[in-house]
């Protein structure tokens, strides 16, 4: 399987099941999209900003929901298999990506797997399992959160200076080179923990020491 990343920004996304995994579905989706949740109860649970509807669509019914909102992307997270089975089956009819919760392994297109996620905006990093064991995917991501602490921060300084490079007439190779320093710089990463005003006045002297070269 292949990560992609999707922006779900003015998009829907329909959930089925309101217990703990549609509401952790939610909160990730509504984050982003206009997410609804179709479910006959609510776990005593957080769903983020997403719309909630009670209701306990027959496996006939699901499809309604999704002709009605066209999301761009059904979760199947009920604990009815042939409600998740009716659910995927009106997400293909109208072309929406669908997410099956309760499923293991490989996948037709189309139907995408929910990783777990270390999100140091604008930096984004997915992890996956293949399914074999999504709590590891989560105790991985515990262990990344600390790892990538700083690359927003470091990501967003690198926007600046690629912006201010480009502008200049160095030639793209040593461009290149100049960011790649920056960003392998342990001083840099350290001004970063310090305030962005170490951290770029020590980028800027990586990079003219690199241009200098
Ligand atoms: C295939 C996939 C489909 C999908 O949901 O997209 C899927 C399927 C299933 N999960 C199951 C169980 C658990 N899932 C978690 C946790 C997470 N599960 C997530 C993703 C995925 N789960 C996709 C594969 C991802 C991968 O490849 O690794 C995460 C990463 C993202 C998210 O859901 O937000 C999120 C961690 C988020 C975080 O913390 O960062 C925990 C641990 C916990 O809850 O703490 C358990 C209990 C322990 C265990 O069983 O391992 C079961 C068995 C149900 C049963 O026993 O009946 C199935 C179905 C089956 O295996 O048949
Ligand atoms: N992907 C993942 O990370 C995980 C997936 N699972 C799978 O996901 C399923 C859901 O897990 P939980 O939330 O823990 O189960 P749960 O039993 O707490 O929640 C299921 C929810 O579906 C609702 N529901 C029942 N019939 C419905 C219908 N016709 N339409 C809409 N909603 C309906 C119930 O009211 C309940 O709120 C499990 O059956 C399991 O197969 C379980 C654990 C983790």
């Amino acid at each position: 399987m292949i990560p992609l990343f999707h922006d779900f920004t003015d998009e829907t996304v329909l959930v089925f099941g309101g217990g703990r995994v549609g509401a952790r579905k939610a909160r990730r989706f509504a984050r982003e999209a206009r997410t609804v949740v179709v479910s006959p109860e609510f776990a005593d649970a957080d769903f983020g900003d997403a719309e909630l509807v009670r209701a306990a669509p027959t496996p006939g019914d699901a499809g309604e929901f999704v002709a009605d909102l066209r999301p761009a992307l059904v979760v199947a997270a009920t604990d009815d298999p042939a409600v998740n089975d009716a659910a995927e089956s009106a997400a293909r009819e109208v072309g929406s990506l669908v997410n099956r919760a309760d499923r293991a392994g490989g996948r037709d297109a189309g139907s995408v797997v929910v990783p777990a996620t270390v999100r140091e905006d604008p930096v984004v990093a997915a992890l996956a399992t293949g399914g074999t064991a999504p709590a590891l995917s989560r105790y991985l991501r515990e262990r990344l959160e600390d790892e990538l602490a700083d690359a927003g921060a470091m990501a967003e300084l690198v926007a600046e200076l690629r912006a201010e490079l480009k502008a200049t007439d160095v030639p793209e190779a040593d461009r290149h080179e100049a960011i790649r320093a920056v960003v392998e710089s342990p001083k840099v990463w350290k001004g970063l923990q310090d305030g962005t005003a170490n951290a770029l006045q020590e980028a800027e002297r990586v990079m003219q020491e690199v241009l200098d070269d």
